[in-house]
């Protein structure tokens, strides 16, 4: 039954980080009705053997070598949430996913959706609430909540709705996983990112936005359409503030060929 795992992971990030799990909003399972709220006296009832060898039996046992990363938790469950979740998922980044949305429809039907597609993923503990007390202890928070953008509106138009969200969403990321890293993808990205690093008095380093990315990934995809050749072989940076005043670096585009080893 694989909502064992997620469900005992979750009690163990939940209590290694000191909180009441009582507090616990949703935690994705058959039987959530019947588990919610959790009895603290559940908690420390002895594992049968049977559920042991259960347990076991959930683990991956492909023959790769599990890599242990440490926990993620996505904030956002929508377009770019879930693009980020079945990355993670499909490259085996994390050892936990935790996923928090305030659409709870949706945040469940997402998380139901990625769980199914376990048998092609390298882990499978995948957990869900619109609580953040489920993010406790995670290693990485990725943050795709917010509003985005209608047509015919710019990035910058996005920045008091998601400053917003953003004081409520840092300072409960910040209460749970003290030592995370962050990463920014919501618009606008790069004042999005500057006021994470204000709000969570992290390290600068721990703060890290998404950029332009994303314009540099589709910049070096239309060089390569261009040329006929794969975008990894072509280089080249979109520089600046992700959005309408980005810049495309010409002088520095190249394209490598590594067949043979040489630029063209
Ligand atoms: N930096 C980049 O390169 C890119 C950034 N974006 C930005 O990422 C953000 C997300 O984009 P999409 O996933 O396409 O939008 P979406 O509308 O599909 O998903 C946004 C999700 O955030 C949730 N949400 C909103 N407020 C919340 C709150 N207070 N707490 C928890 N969840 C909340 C919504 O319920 C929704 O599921 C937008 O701000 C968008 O502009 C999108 C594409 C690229
Ligand atoms: C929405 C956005 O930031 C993009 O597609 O680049």
């Amino acid at each position: 039954m694989s909502w064992t795992v997620p469900v005992v992971r979750a009690i163990q990030r939940v209590s290694s980080a000191g909180a009441n799990f009582l507090c616990l909003g949703m935690v994705l399972c058959p039987r959530q009705a019947a588990l919610m709220p959790l009895k603290r006296a559940w908690l420390f009832t002895p594992v049968s053997k049977m559920a042991t060898v259960k347990s076991e039996l959930i683990e991956c046992f492909s023959s790769e070598e599990p890599v242990h990363h440490g926990n993620v938790s996505i904030i956002g469950t929508g377009s770019v949430g879930t693009a980020c979740a079945i990355c993670i998922l499909l490259k085996g980044l994390s050892d936990e996913l935790a996923l928090v949305d305030f659409d709870e429809g949706k945040l469940k039907g997402e998380t139901v959706d990625l769980q199914h597609g376990s048998p092609f993923m390298k882990m499978l503990n995948i957990v869900c609430s619109k609580v953040y007390l489920v993010t406790a202890n995670s290693n990485l928070v990725i943050i795709t909540a917010g509003a985005c953008q209608e047509k015919g509106e710019t990035c910058l138009n996005l920045v008091q709705q998601n400053v917003a969200i953003f004081k409520l969403m840092i300072s409960s990321i910040v209460q749970y996983s003290p030592l995370c890293k962050l990463i920014i993808v919501s618009n606008p990205v790069d004042i999005l990112t500057y006021v994470a690093w204000k709000l969570s008095a992290f390290p600068r380093n721990h703060v890290i936005g998404s950029g332009c990315n994303l314009d540099t990934a589709h910049f070096r995809l239309l060089i390569g359409q261009k040329l006929g050749i794969h975008s990894k072989s072509c280089c080249g940076w979109i520089l600046g503030e992700h959005g309408d005043s980005s810049v495309s670096v010409w002088s520095g585009v190249n394209s490598w060929c590594p067949f043979e080893g040489s630029e063209l």
